[in-house]
């Protein structure tokens, strides 16, 4: 096996010199593989005994390893996997960038590997036998693994599997989508995805799933095509969870507080799946960052203000724009309930994919900083065009390696450099990566 596919598979070639893409096979290794698929230009091809195993092979530690769709990593080794990641953000920056010197990336942030993930989405299926599946994607198909437990799943999420199957069985009407379970810091929700209208779930359904949630201590909520509706009696349906903010990063003359941002958020909110590396994240933007009072931030893609509440605790001014209304709300709320914000905190609504006339918008100064962090398709158009409010620092925050790669060749061709980069393990186990990359003018 010559290397590692950016997806996770093995890449080798046959005697014409034809590329096979090999799931579950490691770089270095001899296997034996039986070919799923034959594509004009490469095969698709599956392990069937390993021969000559890599020293970075390791027992998955999930039985639904190779035929659920999501962790595709489980047989290498953790810290493998970590550098795996490095190397390919780095080739990415290389090839799709076209960034030829590179820094040296900061140490990976990495956590647990497993029962890491405090959101989950489970797909709900009847078999014709009437018997129940509740589980994730299959690899590369839409059939649903049946799973009792996920090793990635937050323990907290996982004991309620048995109980919601039981359930799931008693129901009169089996017009479910998926399952979400969600897990804040305090409390736990779970949204039901109804394929019919509200009004048609069935009274008996409704006084089940609110009796599972009261005896669970879990918030239940209904989301049909007209959006999100709580099931569940309980006054209280929030979510939460704090971000602890470093002292030095606040305030250098009080070395020993550390001040905690508490954020509120909703079962339909984007919500940054590991609690873990997502607090170590906020506090390393903060400290590359390295804000004063006098600095105005643009926080893009902000969702309900993740980042922008922390940076408001540092900065004079920060600027937070989302794509999705409801979030912008809870953004705001969010910041009101804080009384230690330092700076001034303004939300707004835009689509960041269509261009943004920013001095409209009271910015005709421009920006110290910008930070970005978009979904998996990048900024193509903002990074194209927040340089115009020239920021001496552009932090951008990756979940795609190949769009940050090519946005990254966008920073460079307008006079930005990249100075420090590093990957976080957010997702252990699957092959996906976030990256964190600071750009400066
Ligand atoms: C990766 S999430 C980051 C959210 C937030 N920064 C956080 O850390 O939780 C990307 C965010 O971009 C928003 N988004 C996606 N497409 C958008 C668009 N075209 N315009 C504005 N916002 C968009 C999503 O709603 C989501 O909140």
């Amino acid at each position: 096996m010559e290397r590692l596919s950016h997806e996770g598979r093995g890449v080798a070639r046959d005697e014409q010199g034809k590329t096979c893409f090999i799931e579950g096979a490691l770089s270095g290794e001899w296997v034996i593989a039986t070919t799923q698929k034959t594509r004009k230009r490469y095969n698709e091809a599956s392990v069937t005994e390993v021969v000559s195993a890599s020293q970075d092979r390791v027992a998955p530690v999930c039985e639904h390893f190779g035929r659920c769709g999501g962790c595709r990593l489980q047989h290498l080794d953790h810290h493998a996997e970590v550098l795996f990641k490095q190397s390919r953000v780095q080739e990415q920056l290389h090839h799709i960038g076209h960034l030829s010197h590179l820094p040296e990336p900061d140490a990976a942030l990495c956590e647990a590997p497993e029962g890491y993930r405090r959101k989950v989405r489970l797909g709900v299926k009847w078999r014709r036998d009437g018997r129940l599946i509740l589980g994730f994607r299959a690899a590369q198909s839409a059939q649903l693994v049946d799973i009792e437990q996920c090793p990635i799943m937050e323990s907290r999420l996982n004991v309620l599997l048995p109980s919601l199957r039981r359930l799931l069985e008693t129901l009169e009407s089996r017009h479910i989508g998926h399952l979400e379970l969600i897990a804040g810091d305090h409390s736990v929700a779970l949204s039901m995805r109804w394929l019919r209208d509200r009004k048609r779930l069935p009274a008996r359904d409704q006084q089940r799933w609110i009796a599972w949630g009261e005896d669970h201590n879990v918030a239940v909520w209904l989301q049909d095509d007209q959006g999100f509706i709580p099931l569940s009696s309980s006054e209280d349906q929030s979510l939460q969870y704090d971000v602890t903010i470093s002292s030095h990063t606040v305030d250098a003359a009080h070395q020993d507080e550390s001040q905690v941002v508490s954020l509120s958020f909703g079962p339909e909110d984007f919500l940054q799946v590991n609690a873990g590396i997502n607090q170590r994240m906020i506090r390393q933007a903060l400290d590359w960052l390295s804000l004063s009072a006098d600095d105005t931030v643009l926080d893009l893609f902000c969702g309900f203000g993740n980042f922008t509440l922390p940076l408001a605790h540092v900065a004079g001014r920060v600027i937070g724009v989302e794509g999705i209304v409801v979030q912008v709300e809870r953004a705001r709320a969010n910041a009101a309930n804080l009384t230690t914000l330092k700076g001034e905190v303004t939300f707004m609504a835009a689509d960041l994919n269509q261009p943004v006339n920013w001095g409209k918008l009271g910015l005709e100064d421009g920006v110290d900083c910008v930070l970005l962090d978009p979904p998996r398709a990048g900024a193509e158009v903002q990074v194209q065009q927040v340089t115009q409010l020239n920021p001496r620092q552009i932090l951008y925050i990756s979940c795609d390696a190949a769009t940050l790669a090519r946005d990254a060749g966008l920073l460079a061709a307008q006079g930005y450099s990249l100075v420090r980069w590093g990957i976080m393990d957010m997702f252990p186990r699957t092959a996906h990566v976030e990256t964190m990359a600071l750009f400066q003018r």
